[in-house]
């Protein structure tokens, strides 16, 4: 199990570099006021070097996190499990932000300011200019798109080195032919996607969607987003609803993704379990049955490889099959790296990168394309 507190570890450095970066960047770009500055402060110092603090008890989630977090209350942050902790960091950041509360800061994305000015920008408009180029608009070369949206992940552009997630650095696993080939058996299915970032990410899974609806790869998409602000950049409604809108001024992809939405082909779902401190191996039943039944659930971006695979240091080795088939559909990663959690990786490849470029499991310069099909045709029941 992955620790925060194991000295010159990633883990240790995304509470005691990253989150303090992140800090400062959210209190300079909305104007909180004192009391959700100092509770933003107060947290900060609390989770590099304190105690564990529930939540107040009138929120609305207060119990179920006083049962997530049981045993581990009032211990050090530093003994935490990785993914718990920064869940758990996540949630403290909406409470201190008022997100939660009655005030007037109740549902304001605390990141939507990172998220508006990079949908706005220029990377987006060349990247939608490239729908136009038949070769940028291959199959391959979408999912191949959404593949490596995923670096553009805000929370890891708060403290990454220079040069990291830019420049491909390779693809280290490729199953795509697997994801092509089950759609291709499935016949027209339904396909989950666990979306992970807005903007640069979303675009182009939302992209990839409307090719599978338009060329018969699925019958019906299923978008999970996250029910609140998490990870900085992870998708939400309100960010499906900003690409949606950005894709309709820019593509017909837009629009034809509006009627996807309109007509049912294209459903928007979110849960409480997306912002939950637990692995997928703990999904509630009623996720558990819905995954059931689709020819084929795609799962983007890093905290959700960690939570499909466990946030644990597996000996690379071990096949991805053996780490994901307790998933209950056929399942594809669609991955860049940026956390130390790797699995599906032969040795020899493991040895090379180690020896040449020791930052490969977390710089996003590497990518994973990796498929399991152990839950195939699961019964809708099971576990
Ligand atoms: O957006 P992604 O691909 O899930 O990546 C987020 C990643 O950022 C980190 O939270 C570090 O802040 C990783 O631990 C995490 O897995």
């Amino acid at each position: 199990m992955i620790r925060c507190d194991l000295p010159g570890s990633f883990a240790r450095s995304v509470f005691h570099e990253r989150h303090p970066e992140l800090v400062r960047r959210v209190l300079a770009a909305l104007p909180y006021g004192p009391g959700e500055r100092a509770a933003v402060e107060r947290l900060l110092a609390e989770s590099t070097g304190g105690l564990l603090e529930p939540l107040p008890a009138h929120a609305h989630d207060a119990a179920r996190w006083l049962e997530w977090g049981e045993g581990r209350w009032g211990r050090p942050w530093g003994e935490l499990p990785f993914l718990w902790a920064e869940s758990y960091f996540y949630r403290r950041l909406l409470e201190a932000t008022g997100y939660f509360g009655a005030g007037a800061w109740q549902g304001v994305d605390p990141f939507g300011p990172f998220k508006a000015a990079e949908l706005a920008g220029a990377a987006v408009d060349e990247e939608l200019a490239a729908l136009d180029d038949p070769d940028g608009s291959a199959p391959q070369a979408l999912l191949g798109s959404a593949l490596w949206g995923n670096r553009a992940d805000l929370s890891f552009g708060m403290t990454a080195a220079p040069g990291a997630g830019s420049g491909a650095g390779g693809l280290l696993v490729d199953q795509s032919a697997l994801f092509w080939g089950e759609l291709a058996r499935a016949d027209g299915g339904r396909v989950c996607v666990v979306a992970d970032n807005a903007g640069r990410e979303l675009l182009p899974d939302l992209v990839l969607i409307d090719h599978l609806l338009g060329t018969g790869g699925a019958a019906r998409v299923l978008l999970y987003v996250k029910p609140q602000p998490y990870f900085v950049s992870d998708a939400t409604m309100a960010d499906v609803l900003a690409s949606v809108e950005r894709l309709r001024a820019a593509h017909p992809v837009g629009e034809r993704l509006w009627r996807a939405m309109g007509d049912g082909t294209l459903v928007v779902r979110t849960h409480p379990f997306f912002c939950a401190p637990l692995p997928f191996h703990e999904l509630p039943a009623d996720l558990r049955a819905e995954f059931a039944g689709a020819a084929m659930t795609i799962v983007k971006g890093d905290l959700n490889y960690r939570r499909l695979v466990g946030d644990r240091y597996w000996p690379p080795s071990t096949p991805f099959a053996e780490a994901a088939g307790h998933f209950p559909s056929a399942v594809t990663a669609l991955r860049t790296l940026k956390s130390e959690v790797v699995v599906g990786v032969d040795d020899a490849t493991v040895g090379r990168l180690d020896s040449s470029d020791p930052a490969w499991r977390t710089s996003g310069r590497h990518a994973v394309v990796q498929v399991s099909v152990s839950g195939r045709g699961r019964p809708r029941s099971a576990g």
